[in-house]
């Protein structure tokens, strides 16, 4: 984490030059944060990397949208190069325009967020973050030729291109498996893994898995910090369970929700659910997370592929599609919200109620965890059940691996023994929980 050396803005706005004390809300308000290093440095670039992206695929914007999408293309890099701008200006969160279906709910929120706290060095990470996010959103959908353009769509589907051989590899180690907790404890921390693979931690920058994945898994076992796969694997196979849903809460597209697909193939083949429910995104989010188009894309992907492993696959995960197995579950826009999960029951009763009706939800990667967390600086040896704030619509656990500093539940003294090899082991993606909370 090299951050730019600018005493001048520190000073300007305020900045502590402090970790993030205990107990206290995220934000990038304390410069020796991880969300300090986001918004300096990370954030700016993934804008820059759009504005990029939307230059260079002018002419073929321009081929499938129409003549008007020139002017479109302008009008949409410069706002956001003017978002670039307030972001390195600390400039406020203001209030949505767009007449899309989660404005009134956007700024419900934001006008209750104190004034000294409605910007973005100054606002809890979680919010000032999704709100970023939003904000691109919103400037995409106020033209009239880009509303439904996917600007992340090349770099979710050439994530998923890369991923091929790590992808038959798998299938062909999981054609033959056998219903029992360690296989399935092996597909969960497969699953977990693939959390690794997400395209914002780079800012956009692809990352190709490598190796046998399963011998990785094995491997990683030591980077595992909390395993709660064999709890969770009592909580699946309960046939005492009123319920046959599983719940997954996506995270990214590409080689991540291959994993995902592969473990809910499990789950309805070893009976352990009838159904299983995918929740994705509403808007492109954080980059590579999964979009009702992205789940479409890449079973079409696996269904067409010249490898005839992978086309097996993609047409066995259509027809479950088709057979109501596996269900996408409609637009949820409390996933692209800045709410936390404690705040759900209040906000979105009825997508709590859902989730109650599922025998387990699992929660996936890094953002999500921020949201169980409530992004807080927590003690690292905290009950995770005492960070969830009450929030247990049914069983649930959470696969991540660690990209940002916060975290619960660790032994004690291991965040200290591992903060003495490397000061920067929770940003790197390298080191997983799985942590299980039962209803
Ligand atoms: O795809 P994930 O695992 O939710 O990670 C999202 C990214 O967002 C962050 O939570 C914040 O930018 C990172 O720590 C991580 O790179």
């Amino acid at each position: 984490m090299t951050l730019p050396v600018d005493a001048d803005f520190d000073v300007k706005y305020g900045i502590i030059d402090s970790d993030t004390p205990p107990h206290t809300e995220l934000a990038a308000l304390y410069r020796k944060s991880f969300a300090y290093y986001t918004f300096r440095v990370r954030l700016p670039s993934t804008l820059s990397g759009i504005i990029a992206s939307l230059v260079k695929d002018k002419d073929e914007l321009i081929a499938r949208y129409g003549v008007d999408a020139g002017a479109d293309i302008e009008r949409t890099a410069a706002a956001i190069t003017q978002l670039r701008t307030d972001i390195l200006n600390n400039g406020a969160l203001l209030l949505f325009e767009g007449n899309e279906p989660d404005t009134a709910q956007w700024n419900e929120f934001l006008e209750k967020l104190p004034p000294q706290k409605r910007s973005y060095y100054h606002a809890c990470w979680l919010y000032a973050e999704c709100y970023m996010y939003r904000k691109i959103s919103s400037i995409f959908k106020a033209t009239a030729t880009l509303s439904s353009y996917d600007y992340f769509s090349r770099q979710k589907q050439t994530a998923a291109q890369l991923s091929t051989e790590a992808m038959m590899a798998v299938t062909r180690a999981t054609r033959q498996t056998i219903r029992n907790s360690e296989t399935f404890q092996q597909l969960l921390k497969l699953n977990l893994w693939g959390n690794r693979c997400d395209l914002s931690i780079t800012s956009g920058k692809q990352v190709k898995p490598t190796g046998d994945a399963f011998d990785l898994v094995s491997e990683l076992d030591a980077n595992l910090l909390v395993d709660a796969s064999a709890s969770i694997w009592k909580c699946i196979e309960n046939a005492d369970s009123d319920s046959s849903i599983v719940d997954i809460v996506c995270d990214n597209a590409g080689y991540e929700l291959y994993t995902d697909l592969i473990l809910a193939e499990y789950i309805i083949d070893k009976g352990l659910a009838s159904k299983v429910r995918f929740n994705v995104k509403a808007i492109p989010w954080f980059i590579s997370d999964v979009m009702e188009y992205d789940y479409h894309w890449t079973l079409e992907f696996l269904a067409k592929h010249e490898s005839e492993l992978l086309r097996d696959l993609g047409e066995k995960l259509q027809k479950f599609t088709a057979e109501g197995k596996f269900e996408v579950e409609p637009i949820e826009y409390f996933w692209t919200s800045p709410y936390e999960f404690y705040r759900m029951e209040q906000v979105q009763p009825a997508l709590y109620e859902r989730l109650a009706q599922a025998k387990l939800v699992i929660f996936k990667g890094d953002l999500n965890y921020r949201k169980l967390l409530g992004d807080f600086s927590w003690n690292n040896t905290e009950p995770f059940e005492t960070c969830l704030r009450g929030f247990k619509p049914s069983n649930l656990c959470t696969l991540r691996t660690i990209k940002a500093d916060l975290i619960c539940d660790l032994p004690p003294g291991k965040s200290e023994e591992l903060f003495a090899k490397d000061k920067e082991w929770m940003l790197t993606g390298e080191y997983g929980l799985i942590q299980f909370a039962r209803k």
